[in-house]
């Protein structure tokens, strides 16, 4: 595998390949690995010639400093792991080679970016919109792949993508969890191991609620039991939406038929859990890309 810290040998090894017709793929990561990365990755190799993982803790998406600072960071065990998934390239900057000065740029992204994690997290998707962005400009891939634990970021790619021209193609994979349910994270490894028992309960809630509704409950129902559920798990919630899974527009009601997505944010002992489930009121389908 090839090691890249700064962008012009980069950009070089990859312009040769581009130049004989190879097609790229980028995985973008904040590192801590794990296997719903590594799906990204053999997603990645197995659409195009060459793939570029790249790991990078960006500091602008982050809204609270000790969230940044205790972020786990691991990059020999990543590195590791991407030899052994046969990743081609691993590109991984320091700031300085991502943010020569503090940079003036800042996105909004409309309606988008106000719900959810847009809403809790302050800044969170004008720092993702901007690394995101460098990172399309210094690779150029055809291919790009994201996961859909992050719904809100990739419907917000999207449309940075539709927005700013760029040629590539987004893929959004599905979820990799754990044997309990439990969504894969980075973050779960800052949890203890009790902590990682009760943080279950956000699978559990949207397992819940996915069945409520199947049943015919009605949103406040859903939300009430939701809300509930996770308070006695001792878990704090921060926030359980049912939403449009294309527009991310609230649904409060009529949605018999409709796909709906599920979202959770919630705090175990003073971790950040996201997860949520997407599926369709009268058939359950599997949503793998869209
Ligand atoms: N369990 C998972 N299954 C599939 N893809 C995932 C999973 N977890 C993360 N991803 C995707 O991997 C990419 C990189 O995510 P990131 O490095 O932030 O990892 P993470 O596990 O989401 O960490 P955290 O949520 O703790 O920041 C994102 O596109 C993300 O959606
Ligand atoms: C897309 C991303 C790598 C940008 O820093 C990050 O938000 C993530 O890991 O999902
Ligand atoms: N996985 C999304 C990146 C973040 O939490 O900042």
């Amino acid at each position: 595998m090839e090691i890249y810290r700064d962008i012009a040998p980069l950009q070089q090894y990859l312009n040769e390949h581009k130049f004989h017709g190879k097609k790229i793929g980028l995985v973008p990561t904040m590192g801590a690995l794990h296997s719903g990365h590594l799906s990204l990755i053999q997603a990645s190799q197995s659409d195009n010639d060459i793939t570029v993982c790249s790991i990078y803790v960006n500091p602008t998406q982050f809204n609270n400093s000790q969230d940044l600072e205790k972020y786990p960071r691991n990059l020999d065990q990543d590195i590791s792991l991407l030899r052994e998934a046969g990743c081609h390239v691993l590109f991984c900057p320091d700031d300085s080679e991502i943010y020569t000065e503090q940079p003036k740029i800042s996105f909004n992204f409309a309606g988008l970016d106000q719900v959810m994690e847009g809403k809790f997290r302050p800044g969170h998707f004008s720092g993702v919109g901007l690394i995101v962005s460098k990172l399309f400009n210094i690779v150029a891939p055809h291919r790009a792949y994201f996961g859909q634990k992050d719904l809100q970021q990739y419907l917000i790619i999207k449309q940075l993508v539709k927005d700013l021209s760029y040629g590539v193609q987004l893929k959004c994979i599905p979820i990799m969890r754990e044997a309990d349910g439990m969504a894969m994270s980075s973050r779960n490894r800052r949890l203890t191991e009790e902590g990682r028992t009760r943080a279950v309960i956000l699978y559990r809630a949207l397992s819940e609620a996915q069945k409520m509704l199947k049943a015919g409950a009605d949103v406040p129902q859903v939300k009430n039991e939701v809300a509930g559920i996770i308070k006695q798990a001792g878990v704090e919630l921060e926030y359980f939406e049912i939403v449009n899974p294309e527009t991310l527009e609230l649904m409060e009601n009529n949605l018999i038929g409709k796909n709906v997505a599920l979202c959770v944010a919630g705090y175990v002992d003073g971790v950040r859990l996201i997860d949520n489930v997407i599926f369709n009121l009268e058939f359950s389908i599997q949503i793998d890309e869209y």
